[in-house]
């Protein structure tokens, strides 16, 4: 089995090396062949996205990514900038299903800002649509405003768009999902303003008849925003659109301890996908050795789990998370006083060392 390995930019390459030294460790024999990736694949081949990466990506049975994005290429036109290449390889590759589960491993309830019993216990997985959406619709650009107030000045603007398939096949994902849960599925939206999401709502509930046996509630983006800091564990499912889901989840990351600790995965209709930490590259703290590695190892772990057909490794490396966590282990960002800080490396090794 061939894993495509996209360390990419920040501390993608120092997390993604974490990940990589567990995957050579589980004693199978997959073959994993790495390539360059945003800034990376910028400053190496002049592209984000380069030619050889995206083949690699596509021929490969899963692709483990770390994280794209540079300041210091926040200048450059659009379509070279780091972060295509995470938009390109999830549209090149039909990746419309984006799994991100906020767990709270036990050890970790006093490292969230919120209150341990608001949290303690915590398991809800969001689904958010990812090739769709404002982040992909057109047209967008600037233009001459056309009428109103200011008239004649420039504009920015983008397109809000899903088509009914899109929808159908992302509320099929997140009732089955729910099915495998508590049977309780959250639609997120903003049908009460924009026409978008009316729709979404509506095929929504159109796609519940087929299961019956889930609960299915709608909630307004803003309230869920609300509800996630004021009494998570009410969720089961979220499933929402790409731009609502981008935001609902880094949210959802604090309930966990750290965006450090939230793993994901992104699926397209046979369950190839592309696996990769939550959170960003992370500038401020790169090339320090400080970045929390689990959320990207975690991500390998559902890689061996719904790509790879490897349930009992995938386990393995989850029970590894959880028993290094209960030796006190902990990177800064999930710190408290009374356990023991390590760096990026140490985690790694660390649960390398537990994988029993
Ligand atoms: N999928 C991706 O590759 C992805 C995702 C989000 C942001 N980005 C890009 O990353 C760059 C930085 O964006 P940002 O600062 O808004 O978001 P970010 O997620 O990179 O960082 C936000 C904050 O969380 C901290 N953080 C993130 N990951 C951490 C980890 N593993 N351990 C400890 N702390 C961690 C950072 O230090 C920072 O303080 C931008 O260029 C952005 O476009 C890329
Ligand atoms: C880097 C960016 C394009 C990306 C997104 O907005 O989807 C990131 O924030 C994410 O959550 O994966
Ligand atoms: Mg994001």
């Amino acid at each position: 089995m061939k894993i495509a390995i996209l360390p990419g930019d920040g501390i993608g390459p120092e997390i993604t090396a974490q990940a990589v030294k567990v995957l050579n460790a589980l004693g199978e024999s997959f073959e994993l062949e790495s390539a360059d990736v945003g800034g990376a694949g910028y400053a190496a081949h002049g592209h984000p996205l380069p030619q050889g990466t995206l083949a690699l990506a596509k021929a490969a049975d899963a692709v483990l990514f770390g994280a794209v994005g540079d300041y210091k290429y926040d200048a450059l036109e659009r379509a070279l900038r780091p972060e295509q290449a995470i938009l390109g390889l999830r549209k090149e590759l039909g990746l419309f299903a984006n799994l991100r589960p906020a767990i709270l491993y036990p050890e970790l309830a006093g490292a969230s800002t919120l209150k341990p019993e608001v949290v303690s216990g915590l398991d809800i997985l969001i689904i958010r649509e990812l090739t769709g959406d404002i982040y992909f619709g057109k047209p967008r650009g600037v233009r001459e405003c056309p009428d109103g107030p200011f008239a004649g000045q420039r504009e920015g603007f983008d397109t809000m768009r899903y088509a009914e398939g899109e929808i159908r096949r992302i509320a099929h994902v997140a009732f089955q999902a729910a099915r495998k849960r508590d049977r309780r599925v959250t639609s997120v939206d903003k049908a009460n303003v924009l026409e978008t999401f009316q729709f979404w709502r509506d095929i929504v509930t159109d796609v519940h008849k087929e299961y019956q046996d889930v609960e299915l509630e709608h909630m307004y983006v803003d309230n869920a925003a609300m509800q996630l800091v004021r009494a998570p564990k009410k969720f089961d499912v979220i499933v929402t659109g790409n731009m609502f889901g981008d935001i609902l989840s880094d949210a959802a990351a604090m309930l966990t301890g750290s965006i450090g600790m939230l793993p994901s995965a992104s699926l397209d209709a046979n369950s190839k996908g592309l696996y990769e930490p939550s959170h960003g590259s992370a500038p401020d703290i790169a090339g320090k050795g400080v970045a929390n590695p689990l959320a990207t190892i975690l991500s390998a772990a559902m890689m061996l789990r719904f790509s790879l057909g490897k349930a009992e490794q995938a386990d393995r490396i989850e029970n590894a998370v959880k028993k290094v966590l209960a030796q006190g282990l902990r990177t800064p960002d999930i710190y408290e006083e009374g356990t023991t800080k390590v760096g990026t490396e140490q985690m790694g090794d660390a649960v390398l060392k537990a994988l029993g």
